[in-house]
């Protein structure tokens, strides 16, 4: 479970964030929205605890820059960061090692299949383009089984196979009762297996919706990010 109270990020003078308060429940995906600039990476980047702010991020209960909620944090960036001289496999190993995953090795070659990275896996994060820099960084990100799973933008560069994949893959993660937050701008590739939604405007959510009260009103996700976004509808949060 994620639980964003009151969170406000400035960047010198310029607010980004500005008291935000969320909530994405375990089994449940929520989708952030919001046109450039709305401060969705801002957002993400607090809660994966690589940013200062004011508020409060947790994390299945707890803070999020204690140890028991970075245990329980996968997070995949908009832009991959890979070791340049690590090899995809040395990639799994560190993670593996770094959260002590056990019996590894196995969940790493299923990973790898499963992003047909197999035939890359001697390949060094400096012999790898930016498509594949991206599969090995959900493949990291999901070795150890972590309760949150954070997306930035997962789906930008990569092939359809991939595409496919990471949406199965968000329904199995769903599946297991896991949290799961998703950055996109991809409005329909999250179409049918989104839980819940928040539309991010100048840092603050402008509107936050279940699937069932987008269903009930007949709506898809497109037609309320232009509804919020335009101001053709009251903007409720
Ligand atoms: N490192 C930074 N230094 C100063 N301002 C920043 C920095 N990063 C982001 N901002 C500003 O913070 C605001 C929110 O940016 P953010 O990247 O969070 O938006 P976003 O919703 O993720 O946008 P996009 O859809 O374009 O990725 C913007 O006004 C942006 O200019």
């Amino acid at each position: 479970m994620l639980e964003i109270i009151d969170l406000t990020k400035k960047y010198d003078r310029s607010l980004a964030v500005d008291h935000l308060n969320l909530t994405v429940e375990s089994g449940e995906i929520g989708v952030l929205l919001g046109p450039n600039g709305a401060g969705k990476s801002t957002t993400i980047k607090c809660i994966a605890g690589l940013l200062r702010f004011k508020g409060e991020v947790r994390i299945c209960g707890y803070g999020n820059k204690t140890l028991e909620a970075k245990r329980r944090l996968g997070y995949v960036p908009e832009m991959p960061v890979m070791y340049e001289y690590l090899t995809v496999r040395e990639h799994l190993e560190f993670i593996a090692r770094a959260y002590r995953v056990p019996d590894w090795e196995k969940s790493a070659e299923e990973l790898m299949e499963r992003f047909e990275l197999l035939d890359k896996a001697g390949k060094t994060g400096r012999e790898l383009s930016k498509g594949m820099q991206q599969k090995v960084s959900v493949c990291c990100a999901l070795l150890p089984k972590p309760e949150l799973l954070l997306f930035d933008e997962p789906l930008v560069g990569l092939d359809p196979k991939a595409i496919k994949e990471i949406k199965t893959i968000f329904q199995e993660l769903k599946a297991e009762g896991r949290t799961i937050l998703v950055s996109t701008h991809i409005l329909d590739t999250m179409e049918n297996f989104w839980d819940r939604t928040m539309i991010m405007m100048n840092g603050k959510v402008a509107a936050s919706r279940t699937k069932a009260e987008v269903d009930a009103q007949n709506e898809s996700l497109e037609d309320l990010f232009f509804a919020i976004t335009e101001g053709e509808k009251e903007a409720t949060p």
